[in-house]
């Protein structure tokens, strides 16, 4: 994979979102990320009017359910020509797996959520219960999802290199909760800046509204594309 800035299109309506990608010149190649607020409005219709005028598509839906539930959804997914489709690693082995059979066929790559970036160690310590460290848990997840065909992971920068090291140098690690430096954090909890995720490694950042929500848009793009790639 490119190394690649990906928009997350978190936009309140497609009127909004349209407007934003119409200041992009015409041939620039985006890489865009549709996930559940846009999905759950315009569905499948949206996703191919993307994909139409040429962009590449991130469909983040998150998968968690059974088994055959999520192999089912993931058949359905394939037919879709999206470039990376998203299920939450702890679902577990078999629904790892069952997506992944699911997408077969396809040119979809199947990226596993370990630990979402807005929970902190306090979270999983203290609400989730889990016991382990927060960068053993990202990794223990990421194996998990290694060792049952998925194509990599999304976590933060910070793990990218424990969770190379535990899988493989070839295993995407795809990682939102990106600020620059004079951004707000918000909501997340594991972040860093695009030059420290080029230094940890990371195949992919995905960066929503330090972009979107930006007084100039464009420029905020074309700063962390530079800032990411030099
Ligand atoms: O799967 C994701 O993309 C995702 C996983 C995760 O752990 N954290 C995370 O922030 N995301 C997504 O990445 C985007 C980050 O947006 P900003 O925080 O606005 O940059 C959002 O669309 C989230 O849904």
């Amino acid at each position: 994979m490119d190394k690649l800035v990906i928009v997350a299109l978190d936009f309140a309506d497609d009127f909004e979102c349209i407007n934003f990608l119409n200041q992009f010149p015409k041939n620039q190649s985006l890489f865009l990320k549709i996930g559940l607020e846009m999905f759950c409005q315009y569905g499948y219709p949206f996703v191919k009017r993307l994909r139409e005028r040429g962009y590449n598509i991130f469909l983040d839906l998150k998968l968690h359910d059974i088994p055959n539930t999520v192999k089912r959804t993931c058949q359905m997914i394939a037919k879709w020509d999206v470039q990376l489709l998203t299920i939450h690693a702890s679902g577990g082995a078999e629904m790892i797996a069952a997506a992944k059979e699911g997408l077969s066929g396809s040119n979809t790559k199947l990226l596993a959520v370990t630990q979402l970036t807005s929970l902190g160690q306090v979270e999983l310590s203290n609400e989730l219960q889990v016991s382990l460290p927060s960068q053993d848990y990202v990794t223990r997840l990421a194996k998990l999802a290694f060792n049952n065909g998925a194509d990599g992971v999304i976590s933060s920068a910070l793990e990218v290199p424990m969770i190379k090291e535990a899988t493989s140098e070839e295993f995407l690690c795809v990682t939102p909760g990106i600020r620059p430096k004079s951004a707000q954090v918000g909501d997340q909890k594991r972040v860093a800046t695009p030059s420290q995720a080029r230094k940890l490694g990371s195949d992919a950042i995905v960066v929503g509204r330090p972009i979107t929500q930006a007084k100039d848009e464009y420029n905020a793009y074309v700063n962390i594309e530079k800032e990411w790639s030099k």
